[in-house]
C-alpha cells in the first residue's frame, strides 16, 4: 500500500431514523498523518456519522473500508480492533480513579492470579502520556484535575489501543483558550506521528487552525470537501448553511433605558470575590470578561441564589433582593442559562412540543381546542426564532442532535421569562448558521426591556453583544468599557491586573 492511501474509507453511507434521513449517501475519508475536518449545522448528520465510524450504529447501506479492506464495524470493539478510536465529548472519567486507573479502565495489564500488575499499569500509563508530551501524575486522583487535564487522560484513554484512526468529537466545547491552544498542540503532535485524525467542532477559527482538509455536511449530505489552506470560513459557512451567514455582531443602537433593572452594590462571598459592583439598566446587556479563576461564574451563581453571599446589596428594579436558592431568585425576576447545560431543563423522552409547554403551562391555564393550537403556535414560534431541526412537535426531545437540543433549553429558557437574565455561554455546541439567530433572540428581550448580564468564553463574542463590559480578576472588578471603547488589548489587561 502507498504511503498515501486513506487510512479509512466511508462510501456511499446512508442512515436513515423515522421522519428523518440523518445521513444520504455520504462519502469520506481519512489519509495518514492528516487532520480532516467535519462541519455542518445542528443536525446536520456528524454525530451519526461518527457513531457508524466508532461501531456504535450500523449504516443501512454504505461500506466502510479500513486499509483497503471492507469492515463491518459491529460495535466500538470492533472498532478498536481495527485501530479506530473515539475522544469522547462528554467527560467519562470515574472522579474517585488516578488518572491511569482511568486511562486503562477495563484494559489494565494482569498479573499473577489474573489480578491486576498496578506497576505495569502505573508504567504504561506513563509512557501513554509521554508519548503525547504530558507531564501529569498518574497517580493523582481525576477527581481533582482541571478540564483540560481531565480531557487529557480521555485522548489517552482513546491511545491505549494504538489507534490508527482517531476521532474527536467537539472536543474544546468546554475548554477556553488557552487550554484551546494545547489540545491542538497535542493533536498535531499525533497527526505528526501519521495518525489520522477525524475532528468534529463549532469553532471554524480552530477547524481552519488545525485542519489539513474539511468535509461539511449539510441535510446529511456531504456537499464539499475542501482543503484548508485553499477555503475560508466564509466559504465553509456558505457551504453549511446554503447562503451568505447573518454578522454576528448585533447594531444594538441606542440601548437601555435610564432604568436600573439590577442594581449590585459592594457583593463579597468568602474569599471568592469582593467588592463587586455594578448596574444594568432596563434594555441592557452588560458582559462580564475575565480569565480562569476570575470568579465571574460564582458572581453569577450568587444573583441566582446558588451561592451565599455575606456582604453587599443586589437590587432588582426598586427592591431589595436576598435570594437565597434558585427557586427565590426566579419569583425575585431572575432566569438563568448556565453553560453547563446538558440535560439541563428537558425531559428527553417528552415531545419537543410538550418540553416547550412545560414552562408555558401557566399562560394556558383555560382547557380546550384554542389552547391546544395556541400552545403549538408558540412552541413553532420558538423553534423558528432558533432555527431548531425537529423533525415535528411530537418528536422526542432524545431524539434531537445535541446542538438541537440545546437550542430548545434557550427556547424553554427564553418562554420561562423574567427580568433579569443571567445568560453563560449561550452558543456553546451550537452551529455558525443559528449564533446570529441566538444573539437575535437575546437581543429581542433587550427590546422587550428585559436586562442581561452576559459570560462568554470567546471575548469577541462578548464584544459583539455587550453595551457595556466589565472585567474581572482575581475576583474584583478591575475595568470598566463601553462599547466604543471596547478592545482585546484593553480588557486583556484589566484581566492579568
Ligand atoms: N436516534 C435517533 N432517532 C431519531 N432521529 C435521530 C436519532 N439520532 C439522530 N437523529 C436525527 O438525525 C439528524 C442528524 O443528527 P446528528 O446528531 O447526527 O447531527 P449533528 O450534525 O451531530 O448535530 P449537532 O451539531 O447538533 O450535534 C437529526 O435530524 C437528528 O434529529
Amino acid at each position: 500500500m502507498s504511503e498515501h492511501a486513506p487510512l479509512l474509507e466511508v462510501r456511499a453511507i446512508r442512515k436513515a431514523f423515522p421522519g428523518v434521513v440523518a445521513l444520504a449517501d455520504v462519502s469520506f475519508d481519512i489519509l495518514p498523518g492528516e487532520v480532516h475536518a467535519l462541519v455542518g449545522e445542528n443536525g446536520a448528520g456528524k454525530s451519526t456519522l461518527l457513531s457508524i465510524i466508532n461501531g456504535l450504529q450500523l449504516p443501512d447501506s454504505g461500506e466502510i473500508r479500513r486499509d483497503g479492506q471492507a469492515v463491518m464495524l459491529r460495535n466500538p470493539s470492533v472498532a478498536r480492533a481495527h485501530r479506530i478510536a473515539l475522544v469522547h465529548q462528554e467527560l467519562v472519567l470515574c472522579p474517585n480513579l488516578t488518572v491511569a486507573e482511568n486511562i486503562l479502565l477495563g484494559q489494565e495489564p494482569k498479573g499473577r492470579f489474573g489480578r491486576t500488575d498496578r506497576k505495569a499499569m502505573y508504567q504504561e500509563a506513563r509512557r501513554i502520556l509521554g508519548a503525547i508530551h504530558v507531564d501529569l501524575d498518574p497517580a493523582r486522583p481525576t477527581g481533582e484535575l482541571s478540564l483540560n487535564e481531565q480531557q487529557i487522560v480521555e485522548i489517552c484513554r482513546a491511545l491505549v489501543s494504538d489507534p490508527k484512526v482517531l476521532i474527536f468529537d467537539e472536543p474544546t466545547a468546554s475548554l477556553n483558550d488557552d487550554q484551546v491552544q494545547h489540545l491542538l498542540a497535542i493533536i498535531r503532535n499525533l497527526k505528526a506521528k501519521g495518525l489520522g485524525i477525524v475532528y468534529v467542532s463549532h469553532r471554524l477559527a480552530e477547524v481552519f487552525a488545525l485542519a489539513d482538509r474539511i468535509t461539511v455536511l449539510r441535510d446529511g449530505r456531504a456537499v464539499a470537501t475542501l482543503p484548508a489552506a485553499e477555503s475560508s470560513e466564509a466559504v465553509v459557512i456558505r457551504h453549511m448553511v446554503g447562503r451568505d451567514p447573518a454578522p454576528n455582531r448585533i447594531e444594538r443602537g441606542t440601548s437601555g433605558t435610564a432604568e436600573v433593572a439590577l442594581a449590585v452594590r459592594s457583593l463579597g462571598a468568602g474569599k471568592l470575590f469582593d467588592d463587586v459592583s455594578f448596574e444594568i439598566r432596563k434594555g441592557e446587556i452588560l458582559g462580564i470578561a475575565g480569565l480562569l479563576g476570575c470568579q465571574r461564574e460564582a458572581v453569577m451563581r450568587a444573583l441566582f441564589g446558588a451561592l451565599p453571599v455575606d456582604r453587599g446589596e443586589i437590587r432588582v428594579g426598586d427592591r431589595p433582593c436576598r435570594a437565597r436558592s434558585p427557586r427565590q431568585a426566579i419569583v425575585q425576576g431572575f432566569g438563568f442559562l448556565p453553560a453547563d447545560r446538558k440535560g439541563e431543563g428537558l425531559v428527553l423522552p417528552m415531545s419537543v412540543g410538550d418540553n416547550i409547554a412545560l414552562t408555558m403551562l401557566w399562560r394556558f391555564s383555560a382547557l380546550g381546542f384554542l389552547r391546544r393550537r395556541k400552545k403549538d403556535g408558540l412552541a413553532w414560534e420558538m423553534i423558528r426564532m432558533l432555527s431548531t431541526k425537529v423533525a415535528s412537535l411530537s418528536q422526542a426531545a432524545r431524539e434531537l442532535s445535541g446542538g438541537n437540543q440545546q437550542k430548545l433549553v434557550i427556547a424553554k429558557w427564553i418562554a420561562r421569562g423574567g427580568e433579569v437574565f443571567l445568560v453563560e455561554d449561550p452558543t456553546r455546541g451550537v452551529d455558525v448558521g443559528a449564533k446570529p439567530q441566538i444573539w437575535r433572540a437575546i437581543d429581542e428581550l433587550t427590546r422587550q426591556g428585559k436586562a442581561v448580564l452576559l459570560i462568554t468564553s470567546e471575548l469577541q463574542e462578548l464584544m459583539d453583544i455587550s453595551d457595556r463590559i466589565i472585567v474581572m480578576s482575581r475576583g474584583r472588578v478591575t475595568g470598566h468599557f463601553e462599547r466604543p471603547e471596547f478592545s482585546v488589548e484593553g480588557i486583556a489587561r484589566c484581566a492579568v491586573m
